[in-house]
């Protein structure tokens, strides 16, 4: 059977370039980069030429680089060290961020909440995006924090980054973006979206998982997580995963030098998927921006349909993809995005989203399209609600 993977939101397959990076450090690295004999040193340059290669894709300095265990990690470390760090100075409790979120921010926050931390939580329109000038009227005196996403990782809406970094820098509250889904789609440029922390994750861009990096701005302090040796100048103490390090820098050197092209072919074919799909089957609706949104992202609901029904019956034809409602997440809630977006529970629990990568090519495209017209007719003709719908219609 053809098997087609549209969950690159979700997580990549290794690139082979990647792998093979990887191997030589596993075969020929085994060095502690902290050692001061020859292995430990050949070991630190590897280290130090990959945090260079991160650095220079997101325009900033190597020193500013801080490898860590994952995207949540540098979210964490980012979120709850600059709290800690600013209340141990006596600079404020209150933070700003919004209600989509990824949980790694959302639920970080939340556990601040618990420590005495106030946090504003911004709603976005029915796109997804942030107005900048709610950021402005939620700012205060004892704002310490603001931390949005660049792009959603299930609608894909980009938010205006780059706006309200120029609006924080007459504000002393340390500005965080999670551009976890953003890097490597996105000419990220940590000067001109103005940011002071930034989180990446190797595994979103065909690189390994459990390696993430985090950009901390030169003269920004945040408090570590974890207590032990001087290593990531002890903001991450411990051991550096030389391999997974390395597979990220070659990872994120490719991505960032095939940008152009490739979003803009992702674009093609994602912008072929939404159209056939809400011009060929009735009642859908495209979730999260028309035009501000991830290159590689389809975020569609479908009426009177179960999302799981659909996931289930399209992995059936080879097709995987995902959604944000209960069954996929494992709680009873639909997606807290779509929620947030002012969606229905039945239109949220209908979504579907559609991450295509780069080995996506129109056939996949032209294959899902004519696939879900057909399951989509078939589970609403076995659907109680679709019958009704008729009716009403009729
Ligand atoms: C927006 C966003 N932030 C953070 C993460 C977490 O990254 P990781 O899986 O590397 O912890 C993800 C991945 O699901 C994401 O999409
Ligand atoms: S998608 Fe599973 S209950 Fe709605």
């Amino acid at each position: 059977m053809r098997k087609i993977y549209l969950d690159h939101g979700a997580t990549t397959p290794m690139r082979n370039e990647v792998i093979d990076a990887m191997v030589t450090i596993y075969r020929e690295e085994f060095g502690n980069p902290s050692s001061i004999h020859q292995f430990g040193r050949s070991a630190k340059k590897q280290l130090e030429d990959a945090r260079a290669k991160v650095a220079k894709a997101i325009g900033a300095d190597a020193k500013e680089i801080i490898f860590t265990g994952s995207g949540t990690e540098a979210d964490n470390i980012a979120i709850l060290g600059t709290a800690r760090m600013k209340a141990k100075q006596g600079k404020g409790k209150h933070i700003i961020t919004t209600t989509i979120e990824h949980h790694a921010v959302l639920d970080t926050c939340k556990l601040l909440e618990k420590e005495g931390f106030e946090v504003t939580y911004l709603p976005v329109d029915e796109h997804g995006i942030l107005a900048v000038q709610s950021v402005q009227d939620a700012l205060r005196d004892d704002t310490i924090l603001v931390t949005i996403m660049h792009a959603n990782n299930e609608i894909g809406s980009v938010q205006p980054i780059a706006e309200i970094g120029q609006l924080l820098k007459n504000h002393p509250a340390v500005f965080h973006t999670d551009a976890v889904q953003t890097v490597g789609k996105l000419a990220v440029d940590v000067n001109e979206l103005a940011v002071d922390l930034l989180a990446i994750s190797a595994h979103k861009i065909y690189g390994p998982k459990g390696v993430g990096a985090l950009y901390v701005r030169k003269g920004i302090r945040v408090e570590p997580l974890m207590i032990g040796g001087g290593q990531e100048r002890k903001i991450r103490p411990s051991t550096e995963n030389l391999a997974g390090i390395v597979g990220l820098a070659v990872a994120i050197d490719l991505a960032v030098s095939e940008l152009a092209t490739e979003s803009k072919r992702l674009e093609g074919l994602r912008d072929k998927l939404i159209h056939e799909l809400l011009t060929k089957v009735p009642e859908t609706k495209l979730n999260g921006h028309p035009v501000h949104r991830l290159p590689h992202n389809a975020n569609i609901s479908f009426e009177y349909i179960e999302g799981e029904s659909l996931i289930l019956s399209m992995d059936m034809k080879g097709i995987a993809v995902s959604s944000g409602s209960a069954c996929t997440s494992g709680s009873l809630d639909p997606s807290h995005v779509l929620m947030a977006m002012g969606l229905c529970h039945q239109t949220a629990h209908g979504s579907l989203r559609m991450t295509l990568g780069k080995d996506t090519t129109e056939e996949d495209i032209d294959y899902v399209i004519a696939e879900l017209q057909t399951i989509v007719a078939r589970l609403r003709e076995m659907s109680p609600v679709w019958e009704q719908y008729i009716k009403s219609k009729a």
